[in-house]
């Protein structure tokens, strides 16, 4: 039996007036409920918003340790709960459990890592030519701060948007993604354990066209931080940004991975593989344009070939699976969309490409590892995110051509090259 997860509003779990809930599926397992979340209306947040106005007045008064301690203590109560949030994460979005462990691993550090920084400089005194003149610059808190954050990391993102909000005296209310919401329930869980002043920490669940347009909109909302698709990003940039609030935005990448003729090929294509087919390459900084030298296109090309057809895809939950599934069913059709648009468009499929359909497998939305090879910049798998388990290989002669066509999107966001050699531009 699944559990309901109620909104945490003013310090009291609520259930939503729309008598509407939610429900997250497993992606290896299409028919099992993970657990269910409350489909708030504006009503609700606005309330939310305006507890969290009332709870910053207090919030913003104590001093950084002790606003520390708070998070330490969080962070130590999601340490004994790590197994139970890593599981859930695993179930209601697909990466493997190891890295579900690595992610909630990550989420604890961060949040000792800010739970310190109540005790750090939070300003400058900056000399003057007066000499009877004391000048200073001091970091205050913006107020109440708006966290809608996506499933591929929904443990480590919100962490690190919520807990330096908290440490410098904002308060937050934390609007999920809905394919995320379980887990991210489990973390609030936490919150509430270590027992914030009513009103600090809010969460609520819901439609982003609602919740989360909504969060752009209230002006009780001092500041908003996003991650998630360039789309809704750029529409929430606008709207916070016309009625004067600020904003914070992390949307997508296309990262280029450069693989230059002297380097150590065996690491080269360890690298390629875990950047970008690790969490089924649904990550913002996934490595999804391989770009090798003619020198050892050939020869790098049939090692990640050889290295990517040992990977074993299955339930993240199995011991022996290195990559689990699309998160979702919208994003398996997108990468379905984006292999049918590769060939399409004329690059050559060198290895995947399909569903996979056998045994269990058949239950879950699984796509093979995709190599495509003969790739060129002005193809679409080339320009745009994909966010799946597919490899665009592009074959350059220098490393000047190589710079070129990393350079040659619109995106930026991360990048990464093998070589031995420094180049210094
Ligand atoms: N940079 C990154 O790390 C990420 C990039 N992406 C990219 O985005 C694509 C689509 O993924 P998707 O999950 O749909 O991403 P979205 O941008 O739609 O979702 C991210 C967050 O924004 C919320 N949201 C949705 N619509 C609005 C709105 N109108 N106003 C305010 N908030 C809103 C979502 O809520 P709800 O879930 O309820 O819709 C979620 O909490 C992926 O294929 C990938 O390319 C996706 C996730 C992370
Ligand atoms: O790669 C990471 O660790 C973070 C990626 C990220 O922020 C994202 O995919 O949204």
């Amino acid at each position: 039996m699944h559990k309901t997860f109620l909104n945490y509003i003013g310090g009291e779990w609520q259930t939503s007036k729309s008598g509407d809930i939610l429900s997250s599926y497993n992606p290896a397992n299409k028919t099992e409920v993970v657990g269910s979340v409350q489909k708030s209306t504006r009503e609700e947040l606005d309330e939310a918003a305006a507890q969290a106005k009332k709870a910053q007045k207090a919030w913003r008064k104590l001093a950084g340790a002790e606003r520390g301690n708070y998070l330490y203590k969080a962070a130590v109560i999601m340490e004994e709960n790590l197994e139970e949030i890593a599981t859930t994460m695993t179930k209601e979005m697909g990466k493997s459990l190891p890295e579900a462990k690595g992610e909630t691993t990550r989420g604890i550090q961060i949040l000792k890592y800010f739970a310190g920084e109540g005790m750090r400089s939070d300003g400058d005194v900056i000399p003057s030519t007066d000499p009877s003149a004391l000048m200073f610059s001091k970091r205050v808190p913006i107020g109440v701060v708006g966290v809608i954050t996506p499933w591929n990391f929904p443990v480590a993102i919100p962490i690190w948007k919520i807990a330096p909000a908290l440490i410098y005296g904002n308060t937050v209310i934390l609007k999920p993604a809905s394919e995320g919401s379980v887990t991210a329930a489990k973390v609030i869980e936490c919150f509430e354990k270590a027992d914030f002043p009513a009103g600090v920490v809010n969460f609520i669940t819901g439609s982003g066209s609602v919740i989360g347009q909504g969060l752009a909109e209230n002006k009780d909302v001092n500041a908003v931080t996003f991650t998630g698709s360039n789309n809704v990003g750029k529409n929430i940039g606008n709207i916070v940004g016309a009625r004067g609030g600020k904003y914070q935005l992390e949307m997508g990448g296309k990262n280029p991975i450069i693989i230059a003729e002297d380097c150590d090929i065996e690491a080269a294509v360890d690298a390629t593989l875990s950047g970008g087919l690790k969490s089924t390459g649904q990550k913002c900084t996934c490595s999804s344009r391989v770009i090798v030298q003619s020198a050892i296109y050939d020869q790098f090309k049939e090692r990640l070939i050889k290295k990517a057809k040992e990977i074993t895809v299955g339930d993240g939950m199995d011991a022996s699976t290195w990559m689990g599934p699309c998160a979702n069913e919208g994003q398996f059709n997108t990468v379905k969309y984006y292999i049918d648009k590769g060939k399409e468009e004329g690059a050559t499929l060198a290895l995947g490409g399909n569903q996979l359909t056998e045994g269990n497998l058949k239950n879950g939305y699984y796509i093979e590892p995709t190599i495509f090879d003969n790739v060129t910049s002005d193809m679409t798998i080339a320009q745009e995110e994909i966010f799946g388990p597919v490899l665009a290989l592009m074959k350059v002669d220098t490393i000047e051509d190589a710079i070129a066509v990393a350079n040659d999107v619109e995106f930026g966001l991360s990048a990464s090259i093998f070589t031995k050699i420094s180049i210094i531009y």
